[in-house]
């Protein structure tokens, strides 16, 4: 009689799945014609504000059982198939795989997209501005440990212009080819996540020294040959290079994000949730910082992020970092730019992008 039950449940899920799979080649054929209309007109295919728009807009519809955390999820990849219809869709990231910057580039783009791992931040920015990739994703600043400088210096440099932005849940894991807390000699991982476990390497592996490099992955990596070590890195790094969990989520603080950004040629069209990114340094005079900031507040303009960076060329001059609300193309916002740009010895905006939430 169960199994009477269990049979005809089965062939009701059956119909549902055809008619789920009949809806996606449905609206599969839309995307296609939304990519032709697109490439008439030179515009991006890539349109991270109406990907979150149909996220918060399926999201505040659902009323379950489906949970709605798994709604991104899902669509996430119907978005990602779609896109790789109209598009095929090459993203480089700060690598090697099984870094951080891989996993935001997967919360992002997803697993139609072909995420090309680079060696190193300035080689992101390179493939893109060569137009090898038309999208490239690197780290900007952490909840805990503060900016990623060599992507602010990066700015400096180049004329890319930023996308979109992830925040990504950072969790640490320890992991090693035994599994075993024992076997322990030595850590391995990036200086930041060693910084971000310091209390619990501090109470769990006291006399372990610890061993700085390049990147998560790359520890994974090392850890391979070597029984004695262990690399702190993300769980994605475990399954990546079979690696066994000794313990999971070891960082100090579990409130740890990390901003990443999307960099491409051009920042995407305005939304109704948009932020703009500066960078400027000023002519150096006395109430200038005060002077500064004026431009927005009397334009009631909120400021989510400043910061400070000194000029690689000249000894105690700054450039400064400033995330805005707003998007380029609002009058307030481009006056108040505007404005400030009479107290500058440069300003270069670095663009105007969706926020994320
Ligand atoms: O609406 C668009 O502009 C599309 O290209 C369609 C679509 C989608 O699948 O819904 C695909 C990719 C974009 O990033 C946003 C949305």
């Amino acid at each position: 009689m169960a199994q009477e039950k269990l049979n005809h449940l089965r062939t009701r899920i059956d119909a549902i799945d055809d008619q789920i799979l009949d809806l996606l080649n449905q609206r599969a054929a839309v995307v296609i014609e939304v990519g032709r209309a697109k490439s008439g007109e030179q515009r991006e295919f890539y349109v991270p504000a109406r990907e979150l728009a149909i996220y918060e807009r399926l999201g505040a519809r659902n009323t379950g059982p489906f949970p709605t955390e798994a709604i991104r999820r899902v669509f996430r990849e119907i978005i990602s198939a779609s896109l790789s219809l109209e598009h095929p869709m090459k993203v480089a990231f700060l690598g090697p795989q099984g870094t951080f910057t891989h996993a935001a580039a997967m919360q992002q783009f997803g697993f139609s997209a072909q995420l090309v791992p680079q060696k190193s931040i300035p080689a992101v920015f390179d493939e893109v501005l060569r137009g090898r990739a038309p999208y490239g994703v690197v780290p900007v600043e952490n909840s805990t440990e503060g900016v990623v400088s060599h992507t602010l210096d990066m700015f400096m440099e180049s004329d890319l212009q930023i996308s979109s932005e992830i925040l990504l849940g950072i969790s640490h894991f320890l992991l090693s080819r035994t599994g075993r807390m024992e076997d322990i000699r030595k850590v391995v991982s990036h200086p930041q996540p060693l910084a971000q476990c310091r209390k619990w390497l501090e109470e769990n592996l006291p006399d372990v020294p610890l061993v700085d490099v390049g990147s998560t992955a790359l520890a994974a990596q090392m850890v391979l040959e070597d029984e004695s070590a262990a690399a702190i890195a993300s769980e994605m790094a475990a399954s990546l290079y079979g690696l066994q969990v000794v313990k999971e989520r070891i960082e100090d603080n579990p409130n740890n994000f990390t901003r990443f950004l999307v960099i491409g040629q051009k920042s995407p069209e305005r939304s109704d949730r948009d932020k703009t990114s500066l960078m400027f340094s000023i002519k150096d005079q006395p109430g200038i910082l005060y002077r500064m900031l004026e431009p927005f507040s009397k334009r009631a303009i909120n400021l989510t992020k400043i910061e400070s960076r000194p000029m690689k060329k000249k000894a105690w001059e700054y450039v400064f970092f400033l995330d805005i609300e707003g998007h380029i193309d609002e009058k307030a916002v481009a006056d108040a730019i505007a404005e400030l740009k009479d107290y500058c010895q440069f300003l270069k905006v670095l663009g105007s992008y969706p926020r994320a939430r």
